[in-house]
């Protein structure tokens, strides 16, 4: 942990969310085919609009337009590793935030070689699950500005000068396919409205976490979870919020 962490409270996260309600910004996702229809949705149940373009002819067009971008590597295609450097143009021309999902970068050589590239830009989000971030690590700490969102039990945010734990969430987020990618997508919607990374990440992840638990509390299992888990997040206020922040 590179500082103490800070805490958060609901009327912080209840304004992000609020703002993005508000003002409805557009998150392009270069991701994964199993996770696409899911981080839509997501996106959707907090008021943000998904384009999901990936053909490299069109990407740079669509995604100019939207107030973050998200490359997520699971599943990537020869079409998807094409799409890559035309995103990094928009986000470097644009000022645009971006936020990498490295998913099992761990596993692949072709992935370590897009993450690194992803992370030559500077002041990229970062989130993954540990073993993710593990692999990423000796790119991320050669990497400026970088914000390191590591996810799972517990969720650990560190940026320079600025850390947040969250504890919120539910054991049944890692029996559906596409949450974490999902995660990804809301630390982007957050961060075109907040301009704290660490706060946006945070901010999303404590949301995300919270409608977990709620949605834990009304589901029969993995499928229904995923269903009650768009409904929470839709449903979230500042009052159910701060009855579980404590
Ligand atoms: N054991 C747990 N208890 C509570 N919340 C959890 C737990 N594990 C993960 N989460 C939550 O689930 C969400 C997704 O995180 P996770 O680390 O599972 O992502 P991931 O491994 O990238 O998932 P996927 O590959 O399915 O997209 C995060 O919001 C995280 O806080
Ligand atoms: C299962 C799976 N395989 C590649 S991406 C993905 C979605 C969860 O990361
Ligand atoms: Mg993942």
């Amino acid at each position: 942990m590179s500082a103490a962490s800070a805490s958060l409270d609901a009327a912080q996260v209840a304004s992000i969310l609020a703002r993005v309600a508000e003002r409805r910004p557009r998150v392009h996702c270069l991701t994964n085919t199993v996770a696409q229809n899911v981080t839509a949705n997501m996106l959707l149940a907090v008021g943000a609009i998904p384009s999901m373009a990936s053909h490299p002819e069109e990407v740079a067009a669509v995604a100019a337009g939207a107030g973050a971008i998200l490359i997520n590597l699971g599943t990537i295609s020869s079409e998807g590793e094409r799409a890559i450097p035309k995103l990094l143009d928009v986000a470097r021309e644009r000022g645009l935030p971006l936020v990498l999902d490295p998913v099992f970068v761990e596993l692949s050589p072709l992935r370590m070689r897009l993450a690194q590239a992803v992370l030559r830009l500077p002041g990229v989000s970062v989130r993954g699950n540990a073993a993710e971030m593990a692999a990423l690590d000796p790119a991320l700490a050669r990497a400026q500005g970088v914000l390191r969102v590591t996810t799972g039990r517990i969720d650990r945010i560190e940026g320079a000068g600025s850390a947040y734990l969250v504890a919120h969430g539910h054991a049944l987020m890692t029996r559906v396919t596409g949450l974490g990618c999902a995660s990804s997508a809301l630390v982007a919607a957050c961060r075109t409205v907040e301009p704290d990374p660490a706060l946006a990440a945070a901010a999303a992840l404590t949301a995300y976490g919270i409608a977990g638990e709620i949605a834990a509390g009304r589901a029969a299992g993995p499928g229904s979870f995923a269903m009650h888990l768009i409904d929470a997040l839709a449903g979230l206020d500042e009052a159910a919020l701060a009855a579980r922040m404590g």
